[in-house]
């Protein structure tokens, strides 16, 4: 269907050819935010690598955007956490954000004026336009992140895929990035968050996926995060359900 950006079909996918992914279906569509949810090594990583292409689905399949994952990759794009990165590289906030126009226009093309005014635009979207030429290791884990999210929607993707893009950042950053995601969603991109903070997944998602290894519940967040669901998929590790209201899930 064309409004789906993402559908998963009875996806297997895992390294050196142990799966560890089994039989992962649902989709994603244009406008809509999913949640990706799960315990420690449930396999929320490697289901965004397998959507990026970088895991081999060895079962079923994982069609991004009408593609095959790895013909997608232009359209697509990974926020990745901030404090992966090293904040000694010597590069300005500019410089990362432009980053995000060379997956459109080639690492061989110098970027033009368009690619610097879409790149000054995705960092004003996340309040940061000031810091432009601020070296990026200068600022907060929070703003990193920010920057992180800037150079990616700069790529104008039709797919945000992002790695638990929240932990440790402060709540004027969390904001920023909430409001950063929602102004492209608007603009009919989808978004897949792989979050442990299940508050958040209600207040910012439409639907969930609850995954460990295979697929709990893929659907409308009040419908998939509920307290049957959620022990579940995380077993023994710890959650902290109070009543019928899910807390927050320890990573
Ligand atoms: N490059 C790799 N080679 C082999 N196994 C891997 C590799 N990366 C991850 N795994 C294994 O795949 C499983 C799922 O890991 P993954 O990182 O996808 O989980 P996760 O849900 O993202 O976990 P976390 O919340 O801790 O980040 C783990 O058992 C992990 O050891």
């Amino acid at each position: 269907m064309a409004d789906l950006a993402l559908r998963l079909a009875h996806a297997t996918a895992g390294y050196d050819g142990t799966p560890v992914l089994q039989d992962v279906t649902g989709q994603v569509r244009a406008g809509e935010t999913v949640a990706l949810i799960g315990p420690n090594g449930a396999g929320k990583s490697t289901l965004i690598k397998a959507v990026l292409g970088l895991v081999p689905v060895t079962a079923g399949t994982i069609t991004v955007l009408g593609r095959a994952p790895a013909a997608a990759r232009r359209d697509v794009a990974y926020v990745p956490q901030a404090d992966t990165l090293d904040p000694q590289f010597p590069i300005s906030v500019a410089q990362v954000v432009l980053m995000g126009r060379y997956r459109r226009t080639g690492w061989l093309r110098r970027p033009g004026r368009t690619d610097r005014r879409i790149a000054a635009d995705a960092l004003d979207l996340v309040g940061l336009a000031d810091r432009a030429r601020v070296r990026f290791g200068a600022l907060s884990g929070g703003q990193r992140q920010r920057v992180l999210l800037a150079r990616a929607i700069a790529q104008q993707p039709r797919l945000l895929l992002l790695d638990e893009p929240f932990n440790g950042v402060d709540v004027v950053s969390q904001d920023a990035l909430l409001a950063a995601i929602g102004a492209l969603i608007r603009q009919g991109a989808a978004a897949v968050i792989s979050t442990h903070d299940l508050a958040l997944a209600h207040l910012a998602c439409d639907a969930a996926c609850l995954l460990n290894r295979h697929v709990h519940g893929f659907g409308p967040v009040r419908e998939v995060l509920t307290p049957a669901l959620l022990r579940a998929a995380y077993g023994s590790q710890a959650l902290d359900l109070r009543g019928d209201r899910v807390i927050v899930a320890r990573p």
